[in-house]
């Protein structure tokens, strides 16, 4: 029998696109509810209890509804895309590149929780260098970034592309989460093997979908003499073996004279940059991705796999 995939929130921004990678598919049976039904909660109590995996595309209220809707089926394992359960250590984290024993957790857990998608970026930059011991725990982490609008769902792809919308934005770029306080700063800080919470500054330029994540360090206040060629080395071996998360090499960096935002929108992967001058103080390490593919729906998708492949 094929396994039984729910998406609870099909209708919505990540669970469209998720529903796309999953079109063709002939490995698993979609068990989905109509539009018009997509907030009925007992046919969403049915269809998640009959589930083999119920992936949730939902706000983090209702995610956490939907998580106690199945917690006396233990036949239901969950990928839960929300913020509501990524620093839970009840919960495997599902950034399968993050450790090489990370896949198997994964396989074998029945709760998982997906990244954020900026997190994705910033984790995939700052863990390896503090697994290599370069980067201090309590280094004074800032993170600044970009994100497609798609970053913030049905609501504000509708404030960016309908100029009749009441709360209609027509900035080309702007800056948000200016209290400081971004839902994504714990699971950065957690994940991310930090003493202090990292400075998180995100920002929304008007493209729909694409990702850039910037980590700046000062070389000097880092540990044993760390260069940019040591920083770089670090990230490769890390990621040595796997295909979705790519070091793009050195030369190939120094050659650059734009990064742009957009590059892998479309695709579900990963690059990694370490930018600077030998020599000079100062290191840019960048992340590039789209929100909604290795950042969202994409590792939702590679998640269900490990997990189905147990
Ligand atoms: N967009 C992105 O880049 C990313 C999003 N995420 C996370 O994914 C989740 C979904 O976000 P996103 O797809 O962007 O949001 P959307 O607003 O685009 O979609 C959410 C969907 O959930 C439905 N929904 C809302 N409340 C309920 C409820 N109580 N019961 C049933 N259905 C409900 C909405 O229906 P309705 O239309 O009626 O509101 C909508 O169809 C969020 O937790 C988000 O933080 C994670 C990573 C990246
Ligand atoms: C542009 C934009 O608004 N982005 C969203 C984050 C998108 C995302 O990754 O949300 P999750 O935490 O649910 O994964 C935000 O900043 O709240």
């Amino acid at each position: 029998m094929k396994p039984k995939i729910f998406i609870d929130g099909e209708h919505g921004t990540t669970g469209l696109q998720i529903r796309t990678r999953m079109a063709g598919r002939n490995d698993v049976e979609l068990l989905s509810i109509p539009e018009a039904e997509r907030r009925n909660a007992q046919l969403r109590e049915d269809l998640l209890n009959s589930a083999d995996v119920a992936i949730l595309c939902l706000p983090d209220d209702a995610a956490k509804e939907a998580v106690a809707m199945v917690s006396g089926n233990n036949q239901v394992r969950i990928i839960d895309t929300s913020t509501a359960h990524r620093v839970n250590p009840d919960w495997a984290y599902g950034f399968a590149e993050m450790d090489r024993e990370q896949p198997k957790k994964i396989a074998s857990a029945r709760y998982v929780a997906n990244p954020g998608c900026y997190p994705t970026g910033a984790i995939g930059l700052l863990r390896p260098l503090r697994l290599a011991g370069l980067l201090p725990e309590d280094y004074p982490v800032t993170v600044n970034a970009v994100s497609g609008y798609t970053g913030g769902g049905k609501q504000m792809i509708a404030q960016m592309e309908n100029a009749d919308h009441p709360e209609h934005i027509d900035a080309p770029h702007f800056l948000y989460g200016l209290p400081l306080k971004h839902k994504h700063v714990p699971e950065m800080q957690v994940h991310g093997l930090l003493s202090r919470a990292p400075l998180f500054s995100p920002s929304v330029g008007k493209f729909p979908q694409g990702m850039i994540v910037q980590v700046p360090l000062y070389l000097a206040d880092l540990n044993d003499h760390a260069s940019l060629g040591s920083i770089h080395e670090a990230l490769v071996e890390h990621y040595a073996g796997q295909d979705i998360v790519e070091v793009v090499d050195l030369k190939e960096s120094a050659g650059l004279a734009r990064v742009n935002a957009v590059e892998l929108a479309d695709t579900d992967r990963m690059k990694l940059y370490v930018f600077g001058t030998a020599g000079a103080p100062h290191v840019n390490l960048v992340a590039l991705l789209d929100n909604l593919g290795k950042g969202a729906s994409g590792a939702a998708v590679q998640n269900m796999d490990l997990m189905l492949r147990g």
